[in-house]
């Protein structure tokens, strides 16, 4: 049996792909390439370039690779741009994977783990929120997201598609060894524009919004390592398998520690050793001010203990991918 990652040409895909890969697992590879790197995609697993909306060729993907088991994380995940164009993230997030929730069932295939977010969850004023909180997201983003979350969640009861929605904090960092990283020139994730900025591929970091109600008046997120993730990837897979408890479980991944923008930034001068250009910039849309996991959940059920729980270890190793990269990478 194999294990089909969707969006595996993607930053956390590739990641999940590599981490498959070493757990011995065979891997498929659905991605359309409209955001991610073919080189990004490892050796030894099998390629398709897919759109993952096309139920039709992923019904036969999934019945010709005789996969037990979908890891979905295609998709786009840019907060602002889904503000100004909320319509791409309803097809692309949450019509791509109502398409290929209908494809999982038409090949029988009875398991998927799902990219949630963070997002869903909106402002949480200050304090870390566990998976209880109000959902009220403030981007369409959000929305897309979680749209999905509950069209699996009734479609679980209903065709017994069983679903691990795992709700991801802010991702950044790289495979420690080296392998892959966050490879857009166009991301727009803090910790990738730093590093950007610190190796001169960036004039200076735009600082967005210094107004907020938090302590340096920057917005505060919880930062978990790309890798750190993949192990609870890997863990929410293995308690799928099982087919055992509800049809839809849903996790928190994140640390529960903060950090603001000026913290991160404090951190990336200390590991470069010089200060960078800096621009304070106004509030960037659909930015809420604080967003921090509690997530005793996924530590309790799964045993999820996080190695790379650091944020200097997360951005020494963004740094490191950054400086690795080649320039003949796309967009
Ligand atoms: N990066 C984060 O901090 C973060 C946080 C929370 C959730 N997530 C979720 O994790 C998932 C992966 O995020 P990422 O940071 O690796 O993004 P990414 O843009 O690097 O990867 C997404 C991949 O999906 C592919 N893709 C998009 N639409 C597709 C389609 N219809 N068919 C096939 N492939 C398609 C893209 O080409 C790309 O390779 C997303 O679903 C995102 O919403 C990310
Ligand atoms: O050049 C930059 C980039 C970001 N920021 C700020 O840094 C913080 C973090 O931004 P970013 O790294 O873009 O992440 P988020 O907007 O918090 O969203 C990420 O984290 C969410 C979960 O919390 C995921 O759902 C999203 O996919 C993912 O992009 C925000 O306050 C931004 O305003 C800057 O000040 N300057």
């Amino acid at each position: 049996m194999s294990v089909l990652v969707t969006g595996g040409a993607g930053y956390i895909g590739s990641h999940m792909a590599l981490g498959l890969l070493d757990r011995g697992e065979k891997v498929v590879v659905c991605d359309d390439l409209s955001r991610g790197n073919l080189s990004l995609v490892p050796k030894g697993v099998r390629f398709y370039q897919q759109d993952v909306g096309d139920k039709a060729a992923m019904t036969r993907i999934l019945r010709d690779e005789g996969v037990d088991s979908v890891v979905h994380f295609a998709g786009y995940v840019v907060v602002p741009e889904s503000v100004s164009n909320p319509a791409l993230y309803y097809e692309k997030n949450t019509l791509t994977s109502l398409r290929l929730a209908e494809a999982c069932l038409a090949a029988n295939v009875p398991r998927i783990i799902f990219s949630s977010t963070a997002a869903v969850y909106g402002d949480s004023s200050n304090a870390p929120v566990g998976e209880a909180h109000p959902l009220n997201p403030v981007s369409p983003y959000g929305r897309s997201k979680l749209m999905t979350e509950a069209m699996l969640r009734d479609i679980g009861s209903s065709n017994g598609l069983r679903s691990v929605c795992l709700r991801y904090f802010n991702v950044a960092g790289a495979d420690p060894d080296g392998r892959s990283g966050q490879s857009s020139s166009n991301a727009t994730h803090l910790i990738k524009a730093m590093s950007q900025v610190a190796t001169g591929k960036k004039e200076f970091l735009t600082v967005f919004g210094n107004d907020y109600p938090t302590p340096d008046g920057t917005c505060v997120r919880d930062y978990i390592h790309v890798t750190d993730l993949i192990d609870a990837h890997y863990l929410a897979l293995l308690d799928i398998r099982q087919d055992i408890g509800a049809q839809q479980k849903i996790y928190n991944c994140g640390y529960g520690v903060g950090a603001s923008v000026l913290e991160v930034l404090a951190c990336m001068e200390k590991t470069v050793g010089t200060p960078l250009p800096v621009r304070m910039g106004d509030r960037r849309a659909g930015d809420p001010p604080v967003v921090v996991a509690e997530s005793s959940a996924i530590r309790r059920d799964f045993g999820w203990r996080p190695q790379y729980a650091d944020l200097r270890t997360i951005i020494r190793t963004a740094l490191d991918w950054e400086r690795a990269l080649s320039s003949a990478l796309p967009a």
